[in-house]
C-alpha cells in the first residue's frame, strides 16, 4: 500500500525494469498484476484474451455508470457484446455522417481561431482540448450551438477527479468510512448533476419530430433512441433491432463512454504530436516539407492527400507510441489461470503498460527517443493489434472500438495545423527548453500546455 504512488505508466515501468514484465502486487485484499512486455502483453491480450477480457470497477466507477450499464467497464459477455455492437455499427460507425463532419467542421473553427491569432501566442493544449470536447459534444448531442457545454465539460471533470481518486475501500472494503476525499457524497452529487443534464437532453431529442430522411443528421442521442425502451433488455441474436431495448442510464452511461474514450485521448495526442515535433526541429522541417510538395502551399490539406502522406503518418504512429493516450489498459481475469507459467488468482486486477511496452528495448532500438523514421523501415510494426510491442489502442475483444474516428480526429487536426501555419516557440525559448513531461490519470497527457507562435504558411485564405 505504500508504494501506491508507484502505480502509474513511468513507475510500473521502472519496477518492470528490475522485477521483469510480469509482477505481481497484493493491495489489500486484492491481487494485482502488472503486465510491461510485449510477450507477457501478447499472453494476456491474445492467447488468454477469453480470460482476460473483464474489467475492473472501482466503487466509483460502479456508482457513476449505474452499476456497469455501459459498454467500457461492463464485463466480458453478451450484454457487453451488443453494447458494443451497437457502438461499432451505429455509433462510431463511417456510415454515420454526424461525427465525421463534426470533425471537419470543428477543425475548421480552430483553424480560424489561430488564423485569427497569428503573431502572438497559442495555447495549442487548452486549443485542442477544446477541439475534442467540441467534436465529441456535438457528434453525441447535436448542438451545434454549443449551448449548455461549458456545464457538461465541469461535470465531465469532476467524473475524471472522481474516477481517479484513491479510496482505500476498493482495497480493504470494510475501511469505507475513512473517506478523505469526500467521496461519500460527491458521487451522488456528480451523477444527480448527469441524470439532470442528459435526461432534459434525452427530453428534448424525444419531442423533436423526425421527418423521413433525417438519418444523416442523427446524432449519437438519436441513434440510442431508436433502441429506447423503459423496461430495457439485451438479448443475444443479430438483430439488433429486435434484441437491445436501452434505458436512460444506459445511454447516460455510453454518452460517458464516448466522452471519456474521444475527448482527452486525441487531444493529448495532437498536443504530443506539436511538442514532439517542436522538440525535434528537423522532424517539424521534414514534415512540413513532405506537405509542402505533396499538397502545395497553394490549398489547405484535404482527407484524400493523407495516403500520400508517408512522413506524416510516421510521425503520427511515433508520437502514439511514445505517448499512448491511455498508458495503462485495465482488464481483470474472469477466471484462475496461468500466464508464464505463474498462477493468476480468479479477479485479479490487470494492468497492461502499454507506455513500457511501446518502449520496451527489446523490441525498439533508442526506445525513448522521437524517430518517426523507424516507420519507414519495411516490416515495421503496426498498430492494428497484432503487433505486441505497439498497443495504443490495445488489441483484442477489449481493443478501442473508436480508433477510426479517433486517428481521423488526430489526423486532420495535426495535418491542418502543421500545414497552414510555421510554429515559432515563444519569447526566445530553446527546442530544448520544451517540458516534456506528463501527468498521470486515465490518460497521459502533457504536463506543462504547450504554447507556440503561428504565422500563415500558405498563399491562399485560411478561412
Ligand atoms: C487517439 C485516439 C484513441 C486512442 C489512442 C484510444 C485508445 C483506447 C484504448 C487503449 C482502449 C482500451 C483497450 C483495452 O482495454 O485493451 C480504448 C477503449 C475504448 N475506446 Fe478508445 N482510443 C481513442 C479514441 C477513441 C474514440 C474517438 C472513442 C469514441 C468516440 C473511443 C472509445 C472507446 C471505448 C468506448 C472503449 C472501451 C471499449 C471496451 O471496453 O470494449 N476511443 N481506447
Amino acid at each position: 500500500m505504500l508504494m501506491m504512488d508507484q502505480l502509474t505508466h513511468r513507475g510500473l515501468a521502472k519496477l518492470a525494469e528490475k522485477y521483469g514484465g510480469l509482477l505481481h502486487l497484493k493491495m489489500g485484499f486484492g491481487h494485482t498484476v502488472a503486465v510491461s512486455s510485449p510477450d507477457m502483453a501478447r499472453e494476456v491480450l491474445q492467447v488468454k484474451d477469453n480470460i482476460f477480457s473483464n474489467r475492473p470497477a472501482t466503487i466509483a466507477i460502479s456508482y457513476l455508470t449505474y452499476d456497469c450499464q455501459d459498454m467500457a467497464f461492463a464485463n466480458y459477455g453478451p450484454f457487453w457484446r451488443q453494447m458494443r455492437k451497437l457502438c461499432v455499427m451505429k455509433l462510431f460507425s463511417r456510415k454515420r455522417a454526424e461525427s465525421w463532419d463534426s470533425v471537419r467542421d470543428e477543425v475548421d473553427s480552430m483553424i480560424k481561431i489561430v488564423a485569427d491569432s497569428a503573431g502572438s501566442p497559442v495555447n495549442l493544449g487548452k486549443l485542442v482540448f477544446g477541439l475534442t470536447h467540441d467534436i465529441i459534444y456535438r457528434a453525441a448531442f447535436g448542438s451545434i450551438s454549443h449551448e449548455g457545454k461549458e456545464e457538461f465539460i465541469g461535470i465531465l471533470q469532476e467524473y475524471t477527479k472522481l474516477f481517479g481518486a484513491f479510496n482505500l475501500a476498493d482495497f480493504i472494503p470494510w475501511l469505507g468510512f475513512i473517506d478523505p476525499a469526500g467521496l461519500n457524497t460527491r458521487l451522488p452529487k456528480a451523477r444527480a448533476s448527469l441524470d439532470g443534464f442528459i435526461d432534459k437532453i434525452i427530453d428534448e431529442h424525444l419531442k423533436k419530430e423526425k421527418k423521413a430522411g433525417d438519418d444523416a443528421d442523427n446524432d449519437m442521442v438519436d441513434e440510442m433512441l431508436a433502441f429506447y425502451g423503459e423496461d430495457g433488455k439485451i438479448n443475444e441474436g443479430e438483430d439488433l433491432q429486435n434484441v437491445i431495448r436501452l434505458t436512460r442510464n444506459n445511454i447516460k452511461a455510453i454518452i460517458m463512454d464516448v466522452m471519456f474514450g474521444g475527448t482527452e485521448t486525441v487531444a493529448s495526442a495532437i498536443e504530443w504530436a506539436l511538442a514532439e515535433l517542436m522538440h525535434t526541429p528537423e522532424s517539424l522541417k521534414r514534415v512540413q516539407q513532405e506537405l509542402a510538395d505533396v499538397v502545395g502551399l497553394d490549398r489547405r490539406v484535404e482527407e484524400s492527400d493523407f495516403e500520400k502522406l508517408t512522413y506524416f503518418k510516421c510521425v503520427i504512429k511515433e508520437t502514439l507510441r511514445l505517448h499512448p493516450p491511455i498508458p495503462l489498459l485495465l482488464h481483470q481475469s474472469s477466471e484462475a489461470t496461468e500466464v508464464a507459467g505463474y498462477h493468476i488468482p480468479k479477479g485479479t486486477r490487470v494492468m497492461i503498460n502499454a507506455y513500457a511496452v511501446n518502449r520496451d528495448k527489446s523490441a525498439w532500438k533508442d526506445p525513448h527517443t522521437f524517430n518517426p523514421s523507424r516507420f519507414l523501415e519495411a516490416g515495421a510494426p503496426d498498430f492494428k493489434g497484432s503487433n505486441y510491442e505497439f498497443i495504443p489502442f490495445g488489441s483484442g475483444r477489449r481493443s478501442c472500438p473508436g480508433m477510426q474516428l479517433g486517428l481521423y480526429a488526430l489526423e486532420m487536426a495535426v495535418a491542418h495545423l502543421l500545414h497552414s501555419f510555421t510554429w515559432q516557440l515563444p519569447d526566445g525559448m530553446k527546442p530544448s527548453e520544451i517540458d516534456m513531461t506528463d501527468v498521470f490519470g486515465l490518460t497521459a497527457p502533457k504536463a506543462i500546455r504547450l504554447v507556440a507562435v503561428p504565422t500563415s504558411r500558405l498563399l491562399c485564405p485560411l478561412y
